[in-house]
């Protein structure tokens, strides 16, 4: 988020932005940024100081940012702490809002605060505070269903909102969900999605969450995590599918390669963008899209992030079988049920002679790219590949 507050604030009070949706949304910001500096008394900020506690409308990072900023300023002055790592990014935010009111009088920031809390009292239905991100509920269960009918135990991702995004709590849900059902009595299990997206991969707000080890510790247990994650597919003892009802990003690409059976809508698409993320290959794909399409179409995922069509991919080997869109729930679900009628211990057995040979080596491989990705997640180019996607997210 390099600037990005500052470069908002600079922008606004040359009324580069002040869009007609802007001005509607944020009064506050378009009339009093540059306003002429009026008074309001100790009493009234106190008071505002409160009653931005009992909002209940969340306002959006922006103006969160900007009564942060107005805070301190009405408080302590100018900004003249040093300023924060870039790697962290919420007090880097947080600071570059701070600063970018340069030397704007304690008493006119005062009012500022007074003005814009007003604002947004009037429209106010949930909380706001500048909440960090290490203390941030991640969301639920809910975030994921899982159900068994039919010998079918399904594990489907639960955040159409944001494209089924896999947030830290999925992780482990779904770590949790494949152990349940590994042990089951279900035949078959099933990853799926809910709404138009399979899934769009790792959640990137997931980077801001930094630990008070800082970003180092959050690579580090990053990378537990996700060798932890993707080692439960590698040793998941059922037939394993995966019913991709839409397109599918990054991470839940690359799994693809350990699942038994792949059907994909044609509407689905296979993107692993990790070169433009500043990341690399993980779920054992460096091993198992070589392996599957040969080393150059491989390369045109991995490395270069060619965006594959669901025919396209079913061609290179990475799914089973396309549906058309409007039959691809009915037919799919007629084939695993009659899949599910089969003798689930010969269908258990089965599973493990073709993909016990390769076991070992794809743990040891997982385990070589949970670490690339440990260093990875510390470079610049991943960080500014994450930092362009949150400032676009939060539209800064
Ligand atoms: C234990 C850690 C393991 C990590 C392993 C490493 C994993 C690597 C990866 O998975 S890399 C891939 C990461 N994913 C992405 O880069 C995708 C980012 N998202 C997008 O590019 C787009 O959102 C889209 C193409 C998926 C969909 O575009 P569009 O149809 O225009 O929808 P929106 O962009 O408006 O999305 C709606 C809503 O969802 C939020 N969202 C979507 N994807 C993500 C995501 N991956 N992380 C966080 N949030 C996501 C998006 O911001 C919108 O939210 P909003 O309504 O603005 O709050």
């Amino acid at each position: 988020m390099a600037g990005v507050a500052g470069r908002l604030a600079r922008l606004r009070c040359s009324g580069a932005l002040s869009s007609p949706l802007q001005v509607t949304r944020f009064p506050a910001l378009q009339l009093h940024l540059c306003g002429p500096a009026m008074r309001a008394s100790q009493k009234d900020f106190e008071n505002a100081t409160n009653q931005v506690k009992l909002l209940k409308k969340d306002p959006g990072n922006e103006v969160k940012l900007k009564l942060y900023a107005l805070y301190k300023q009405a408080t302590e002055g100018p900004c003249n702490v040093p300023k924060p790592g870039v790697l962290d990014f919420i007090n880097k935010a947080k600071w570059d809002a701070w600063n970018a009111l340069g030397s704007l009088p304690k008493e006119t920031a005062r009012h500022n605060y007074v003005d814009l809390v007003a604002s947004l009292s009037a429209s106010s239905e949930s909380s706001i505070q500048v909440t960090p991100a290490a203390d941030r509920k991640q969301p639920g269960s809910d975030a994921l269903v899982v159900t068994s009918q039919d010998g079918i135990t399904t594990i489907t991702l639960n955040r159409p909102d944001k494209k089924n995004a896999l947030t830290t709590q999925m992780y482990h849900d779904i770590m949790l969900a494949l152990e349940a059902a590994g042990k089951d009595d279900s035949a078959i299990t099933v990853l799926t999605g809910n709404g138009d997206y399979y899934c769009s991969g790792n959640d990137l707000t997931n980077f801001t969450d930094i630990p008070p080890g800082g970003v180092e510790e959050k690579a580090r247990s990053g990378a537990v995590l996700l060798r932890d994650f993707v080692d439960c597919f590698i040793d998941f003892p059922k037939p394993l599918v995966a019913v991709v009802n839409g397109p599918a990003v990054g991470i839940s690409v690359t799994i693809l390669g350990l699942f038994d059976i792949v059907y994909a809508t044609d509407r689905a698409t296979f993107h692993t963008p990790f070169s433009h993320l500043g990341q690399s290959p993980e779920g054992c794909s460096s091993y198992t899209f070589p392996k599957m399409m040969g080393p150059s179409k491989a390369t045109e995922m991995l490395v270069f992030g060619k965006k594959l069509t669901a025919r396209e991919a079913c061609t290179q080997g990475l799914v089973t079988e396309v549906f058309p869109d409007s039959t691809f729930q009915k037919e799919v679900w007629v084939r695993l049920k009659a899949y599910s009628k089969l003798p689930p211990n010969a269908m258990r057995i089965s599973k493990q002679v073709i993909r016990n040979t390769e076991k070992e080596k794809l743990h040891a491989i997982n385990a070589e790219e949970s670490n690339i990705l440990r260093e990875r997640w510390l470079s610049d180019e991943c960080m500014n590949a994450v930092v362009s996607f949150l400032s676009k997210k939060a539209k800064l």
